[in-house]
């Protein structure tokens, strides 16, 4: 063995000095269940002791324990719960002093409208849903504010990405001096794991399912497919890079059609096959001249637009295997190679994985 590339390994410096951070966990779906499995991966280790999960929620019950409840009983706790849940009992579970962070895994509007109040309240947040940051400009301003006038902090690794250090290296990269010129990416998970594999053998409609069921796509599909989730992550790069667009300032080109666009969530599922024509023609014509197709966003000189491209398979946007996420940064430090980032941007693991890492962050300030 060479001796000289064995890397020490030594035990995290956490938790000595802090009592652990009280948590909240609003939603238990797809993404609320992998918190809640990290969390109990944590026991008998010294991360366990950084976090003391308090209340529980999704949109049917609530349960709330201020010695704690173990993560890996929440949800059998949760399922026998009379009390429906209400945020104000998020409030109460989390009053007194001490680190106190709500972790939003839900895609809930009335959620993501009390991040402010939250943060006001000195309560960190950590979220997942995209509608805090990703929706109107007043929204995102009153997040910024609020966390200002409270002292807490807006973890929002997962929104974009996945966790993926995108809004970091973007922040970092500000912090540095520099200015961003553009941006242009993969900013879906599910989009990218649908054109990686689509063949124009199998129907589109075949695979969106298996996105659905894999947990790549948002709780209606739909917000993938019209573009409007990567709308909403293009706005969070763009506000973030300096750019403060309103929603509509994003021309977002959408692959869903009239038809399905006006179901409802229940009636979609059987009516998905009205994807698979407009999507075959779509792969013919990029397959004849040797492209593939990929789903884009771009923001450069103020002017941002989002839709399907037909690219060079040796373009650099045209890479990547699976759920990846693939984003060209360009800034004064890169004018011309930008600084690309790459890997998963979906699935419940690394989101959940994502959320807790800025839990860890937040509750270390
Ligand atoms: N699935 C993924 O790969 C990723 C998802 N996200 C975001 O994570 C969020 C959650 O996504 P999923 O877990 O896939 O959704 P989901 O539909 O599986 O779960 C949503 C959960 O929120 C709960 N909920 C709804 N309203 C609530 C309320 N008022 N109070 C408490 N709980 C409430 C529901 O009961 C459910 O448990 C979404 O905002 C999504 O955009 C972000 C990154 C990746
Ligand atoms: N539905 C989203 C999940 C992550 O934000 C995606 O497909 O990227």
């Amino acid at each position: 063995m060479n001796l000289a590339a064995v890397e020490v390994v030594r035990e995290p410096a956490i938790g000595a000095r802090h009592a652990p951070a009280r948590v909240a966990l609003l939603g238990t779906g797809t993404v609320g269940s992998a918190v809640l499995s990290r969390l109990a991966s944590w026991e008998a280790t010294p991360f366990e002791r950084r976090v003391r999960l308090v209340h529980v929620a999704n949109s049917r019950h609530a349960v709330s324990e201020r010695s704690g409840l173990a993560p890996a009983e929440a949800s059998q706790r949760l399922a026998l719960a009379p009390q429906h849940g209400t945020l104000e009992a998020v409030d109460a579970a989390l009053h007194g002093d001490g680190v106190r962070v709500v972790i939003d895994a839900t895609a809930s509007e009335i959620v993501a409208e009390r991040h402010a109040h939250w943060l006001a309240q000195g309560i960190h947040v950590a979220t997942a849903c995209k509608i805090g940051q990703g929706t109107s400009l007043s929204r995102w301003r009153a997040i910024r504010t609020a966390s200002a006038l409270g002292g807490a902090g807006y973890g929002d690794s997962a929104t974009v990405g996945a966790g993926l250090p995108l809004l970091r290296s973007l922040r970092e990269l500000r912090e540095g001096g520099d200015r961003i010129h553009a941006i242009a990416g993969v900013l879906s998970g599910s989009l990218a794991w649908l054109f990686n594999h689509y063949d124009g053998m199998r129907p589109f409609s075949a695979l969106v399912r298996q996105a659905r069921d894999a947990g790549y796509t948002e709780p209606d599909p739909r917000d993938d497919l019209s573009g409007e989730d990567v709308r909403r992550k293009l706005l969070i790069l763009a506000r973030t890079a300096g750019v403060e667009l309103e929603a509509d300032d994003v021309a977002v080109s959408s692959l869903v059609p009239q038809a399905l666009a006006i179901l409802s969530k229940e009636a979609l599922d059987g009516a998905l096959p009205a994807l698979d024509a407009p999507l075959r023609e779509r792969f013919a014509t990029a397959y004849k001249h040797g492209e593939k197709l990929r789903f884009i966003a771009r923001l450069q000189d103020g002017r941002a637009r989002v839709g399907l491209e037909s690219l060079p398979s040796d373009h650099p946007l045209a890479g990547g295997a699976g759920t990846d996420n693939r984003v060209a940064i360009w800034s004064d430090r890169y004018p011309d190679q930008p600084l690309v980032i790459q890997g998963p941007g979906a699935g419940a693991q690394v989101t959940a994985a994502g959320l807790l890492d800025d839990v860890l962050r937040l509750s270390a300030r």
